[in-house]
């Protein structure tokens, strides 16, 4: 087997208990999961102790509620695990979108990363977490109507730079831990998924996360005990070996991911000339190698110092986000008034759309 190309990303389906779609839809058409209720007129999210109680169509939205009808479909621009994102256009406004869809075939795990999307979007609002305008149900399919991020993901920009510059790093990196700091520390969010795709960019030179699908609100401390469905590259040895793990977990995978943008190609590589054996081969390799550093030789010292702050196989000895805000990578290049934008624009939007 040895020889074999590396996997690009690997993914894990579980196995799901599939439960009837009807089970979660009300007589009216809405989706109703515990405290949350969704219908074409949008969100609602109802204390537990009431959610039992007959339901009010009276859903409260804060501005006009959106519908498939306002929104005019103009392209695919994304496909994950769960559905399809779609540019639309508000047909009377012109204001574009990106609209995820997120088909109700309601298996266990879906319905519950649905859920807990939805929550988190719902309750988060920072300049470095995209934002979820509204959501509706429609048609056996939830949609998230999202704020759009016309430069697309960083997994888009690494695809067409190969690599991307200390001093655009520090400025990227510190705006993607803005976001982690008001995840971890004001909304006790984990968000578990941190990776290239999950990070969008903007003309404007502003980074932001996305996707919480298999986010986890801290309670005191989290055990092995989700499922997940999604990426493992980027996943911390405590999460993959199954140990009780926090906010560090995410540290680990922004470190990896900003290492593979200084670098150019996935840290973790197999040994010389070889390729993965298997996705349990790269797992192992998390768990039981030494984590994987910067290049002295190629990377000044401050960055290598960074990158090993963050992927530390101890999560004690990661740094929080609050701590590496003002590591003197991030620092460095503070005062340096370097604006993303120049890099974004230098490059191809992942489509030509005029607003
Ligand atoms: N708000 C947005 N603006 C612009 N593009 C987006 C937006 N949201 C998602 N996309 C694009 O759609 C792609 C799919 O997003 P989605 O969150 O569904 O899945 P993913 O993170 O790529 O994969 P997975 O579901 O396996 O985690 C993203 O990689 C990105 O390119």
């Amino acid at each position: 087997m040895r020889g074999k190309k590396p996997h690009k990303e690997l993914k894990l389906s579980v196995p799901a208990q599939e439960t009837p779609v009807d089970k979660f839809l009300t007589a009216s058409g809405t989706f109703k999961d515990g405290e949350l209720r969704l219908n074409q007129r949008g969100l609602q999210l109802i204390s537990e102790e009431t959610a039992d109680e007959p339901q009010s169509t009276n859903l409260k939205v804060e501005d006009v509620q959106l519908s498939m009808d306002d929104l005019e479909m103009i392209q695919v621009i994304g496909k994950g695990s769960g559905g399809i994102v779609q540019l639309v256009r508000h047909k009377w406004v012109g204001t574009l979108y990106a609209l995820k869809g997120i088909q109700m075939n309601i298996q266990e795990a879906v319905r519950k990363q649905i859920v807990q999307e939805l929550k988190i979007n719902q309750a988060t609002q920072n300049a470095h977490i995209v934002l979820c305008h509204q959501s509706f149900y429609h048609n056996g399919v939830i949609y998230l109507v999202l704020e759009y991020m016309d430069r697309g993901s960083l997994a888009d920009i690494i695809k067409q730079v190969k690599t991307i510059l200390e001093p655009y790093l520090a400025v990227l990196c510190k705006q993607v831990l803005e976001g982690l700091l008001y995840l971890h520390h004001e909304r006790h969010v984990i968000h578990r998924d941190i990776k290239p795709s999950n990070l969008l960019v903007n003309r404007k030179g502003e980074v932001k996360i996305t996707d919480f699908g298999v986010s986890a609100v801290l309670a005191s401390s989290m055990g092995q005990r989700d499922t997940f469905v999604g990426t493992y590259n980027y996943m911390a040895p405590e999460r993959i070996s199954g140990s009780s793990y926090d906010y560090k977990s995410d540290i680990w995978s922004l470190g990896l991911v900003i290492l593979e943008c200084a670098i150019g190609r996935f840290p973790y590589i197999p040994s010389e000339g070889e390729g993965w054996l298997s996705f349990y081969e790269l797992l192992e390799a998390i768990v039981d190698q030494p984590p994987p550093s910067a290049p002295a030789d190629q990377f000044s010292p401050e960055f290598c110092a960074f990158i090993s702050s963050c992927i530390q196989k101890d999560p004690a000895e990661r740094m929080s986000a609050s701590e590496l805000l003002n590591h003197p990578f991030i620092k460095k290049f503070e005062d340096k008034d370097l604006d993303l934008r120049i890099l974004v624009e230098s490059l191809e939007p992942p489509m030509n759309i005029s607003e």
